[in-house]
């Protein structure tokens, strides 16, 4: 507990997920305008009212979004975090410091997402999927376990927690000729997304991936199976993903996940020097994914086969920049057991086998009204729990 803090809320300690070992950054927006702000417990600090706190560094998060403090350096990040674990475990409350309870705002996107990619890095995900939709083939080809295979994704259509999404309309596989129609086989992939910030740069190197990754989101990247089924060889997937995908409201710092960080396996076989780490990013982050209120699979971060500085250095080998507002996702989270597995194609196996909630009630893929919420916490420091906020969405039938 941290009773010396002038911040009373019972979510803001320690071990809760939302206590000053997380700080994340999101912005809130409670009638008078979006504001910046970190979130303590179940309520949000604006930053603009404690500008007067925080010296230079105000200039970074006292407008709209985050996008001035995502250009900024790592070396300001760590500062302005450093100054805000001591304004909000402070005894005395700063000066102007304002406190509004989350359920009176509305959590915006936080920033502008600049390019967005989405990789493909879980390897039971990766074998269940070419066992679910290739059947006839080796579920994984021989790059897999060399590269992280991805594809870039569409940026615009990246949409924040809360945002209902509309059950997409496309083409898919008929005999003789294809059907059009509202998908009827609507899934969700629980992912982790890196969020960059720092300085324009190419080639970034494993050693430098926290000069380029400001902070972590869940990420839920909505999968019309149908339409990618029929659509995606030979170029990968479009239609069938690009119509929403959703991200948690609060950007939790990738500073604050120094205490999760573990290796990722091993892959059997010596791998190229610019995906070898000189220290481990892997991360061991425990997510939980909630479909109408049963919790139907718990995936675990440790479980992925590349770390965001194997992607990021990856992403950019080419001589391709990564920029502020890039964001890139890991790939669904699936584990190796079933209680692990990542989205409901794996869950219900190509939909034959019906996945429980609550009261009787079945689903092999999303009906319309359905609500799916993704959690996840991970170790802090001193056996603190650091939390990634929620991405939550419900689905709407489809338009007219
Ligand atoms: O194997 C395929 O054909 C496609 C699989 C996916 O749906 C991949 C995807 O979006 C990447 C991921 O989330 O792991
Ligand atoms: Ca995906
Ligand atoms: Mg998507």
């Amino acid at each position: 507990m941290n009773s010396a803090t002038w911040i009373e809320d019972p979510a803001f300690t320690r071990d809760r997920p939302f206590g000053p070992q997380t700080l994340p950054y999101g912005v809130v927006d409670d009638g008078s305008g979006p504001r910046v702000a970190v979130r303590v417990g179940d309520h949000a600090l604006p930053l603009a009212s404690v500008a007067g706190a925080l010296g230079e560094l105000a200039d970074l998060v006292t407008g709209t979004s985050l996008d001035p403090l995502l250009a900024a350096s790592r070396a300001e990040w760590s500062a302005l975090r450093a100054r805000l674990t001591e304004l909000v475990t402070s005894a005395d409350r700063p000066a102007g410091a304002e406190l509004v309870p989350l359920a009176g705002v509305r959590a915006l996107l936080p920033f502008t997402v600049a390019d967005y990619v989405d990789f493909y890095s879980s390897r039971h995900h990766a074998e269940n999927v070419g066992r679910i939709m290739r059947p006839d083939s080796d579920p994984l080809l021989p790059n897999w376990t060399h590269l992280p295979v991805g594809y870039h994704g569409r940026a615009g259509t990246v949409v924040v927690s809360g945002t209902d999404v509309v059950r997409p309309h496309g083409q898919r596989r008929g005999d003789p000729l294809p059907k059009f129609g509202p998908s009827g086989r609507l899934d969700i992939e629980a992912e982790v997304g890196f969020v960059c910030g720092g300085p324009v740069t190419a080639r970034v190197p494993t050693s430098d991936v926290a000069e380029h990754v400001f902070g972590v989101v869940l990420v839920n990247d909505w999968s019309a199976r149908d339409i990618q089924g029929w659509e995606y060889q030979p170029l990968g997937p479009f239609l069938g993903k690009s119509f929403a995908t959703s991200v948690s409201a609060w950007v939790t710092p990738l500073e604050a996940l120094a205490g999760a960080r573990v290796p990722v396996p091993d892959p059997g076989h010596p791998r190229l020097p610019y995906l070898v780490e000189d220290q481990p990013w892997g991360l061991d982050l425990r997510l939980e994914v909630t479909w109408n209120g049963t919790v139907v699979t718990r995936p675990r971060f440790a479980h992925m086969a590349y770390s965001c500085a194997q992607q990021l250095a990856h992403l950019t080998v080419n001589g391709a920049t990564v920029r502020p507002g890039d964001l890139f996702a890991s790939g669904t989270v699936s584990g190796p057991e079933r209680e692990r597995l990542g989205c409901f194609l794996e869950l219900s196996w190509g939909g034959r086998e019906p996945i429980a909630l609550a009261d009787g009630v079945t689903r092999t893929f999303l009906e319309d009204g359905d609500t799916v919420v993704i959690t996840a916490t991970a170790p802090g420091a001193d056996g603190s729990v650091v939390g990634l906020a929620e991405v939550a969405g419900t689905v709407l039938p489809a338009d007219e």
